[in-house]
């Protein structure tokens, strides 16, 4: 696992964009796992300035979602879906046509999750997934005790995350649903390279943990040590408890440039 510490989110924000410019380049049609949130926000900004600019093309890039609520209409605002179609595909110009998602709608629910697993694999499996954090270590909808190996299925959200994520529903709790689809942690692992990105001192625990902590499902978010290719981007914030942090700016400083993140 790779830590890099930046100086704030924004910074944050443009070097994830930078390493998904990089393999755009390569891979013009790359599956780009997006997560929702407000953390990931500067890593769309970023990275619809680099499309207005020229600088990359996502005329062929294709979008997978990570999770979402269970029983909201597709078109409310707030469904993960309503999110991702305002704050991703729009700015970067990118059609629903290329837009691979659960339904959350759906009166089959576990039919639907084993449909967004297959469908997944079937578009050649997620290329690079960018991940949040939740301030008890979720990644996805993947709380605390989620099985390592799970798959695409419904959770029941903590009553914290329906606190946290109440911001979003007018403050008001009763509006957040209960349960929801997300990819499960055996879903996420498989994609080729996992970007997590984490800012502010409120995920400096969740951040240890995932870093620093056991492989363990009281903390999802530490899969990703078992993943070969994942990327952990903090700003001084979250990096505040990590005990190995002037050993990851060290490396970081001193690593050829050409190898991206
Ligand atoms: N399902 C999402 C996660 O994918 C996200 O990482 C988390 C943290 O959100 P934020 O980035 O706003 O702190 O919120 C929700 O629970």
């Amino acid at each position: 696992m790779e830590v890099v510490i930046v100086a704030d989110a924004r910074s944050g924000g443009e070097l994830i964009a930078k390493a998904i410019a990089q393999l755009l380049r390569r891979k013009p049609d790359a599956l780009l796992g997006v997560a929702t949130g407000s953390t990931p926000l500067p890593v769309y900004q970023a990275l619809t300035a680099q499309v207005r600019s020229g600088a990359v093309d996502t005329s062929r890039a294709r979008i997978a979602q990570l999770d979402e609520y269970v029983g909201l209409p597709a078109e409310h605002p707030e469904s993960y879906r309503s999110v991702l179609r305002r704050e991703v595909l729009e700015p970067l110009g990118i059609g629903m046509d290329a837009f691979l998602g659960p339904d959350g709608t759906a009166e089959d629910v576990p039919a639907a999750c084993e449909a967004y697993d297959r469908a997944l694999a079937a578009a050649g499996g997620v290329d690079l997934q960018l991940l949040g954090i939740g301030t008890d270590g979720h990644i996805g909808f993947n709380e605390p005790c989620s099985s390592l190996a799970s798959r695409t299925r419904i959770k029941t959200l903590t009553e914290q995350t329906r606190v946290d994520n109440a911001r979003f529903f007018d403050g008001d709790i009763a509006q957040v649903p209960h349960h929801v689809i997300t990819q499960g942690i055996g879903t996420i692992l498989e994609a080729r390279h996992l970007v997590l990105l984490a800012t502010g001192e409120g995920k400096a625990d969740a951040v240890a943990a995932t870093v620093e902590g056991p492989v363990a499902a009281i903390c999802p978010a530490s899969a990703l040590q078992l993943h070969p290719h994942a990327t952990v981007v903090v700003d001084e914030g979250a990096a505040s408890k990590l005990k190995l942090a002037d050993y990851f700016r060290h490396t970081y400083a001193n690593k050829p440039e050409w190898q991206g993140i």
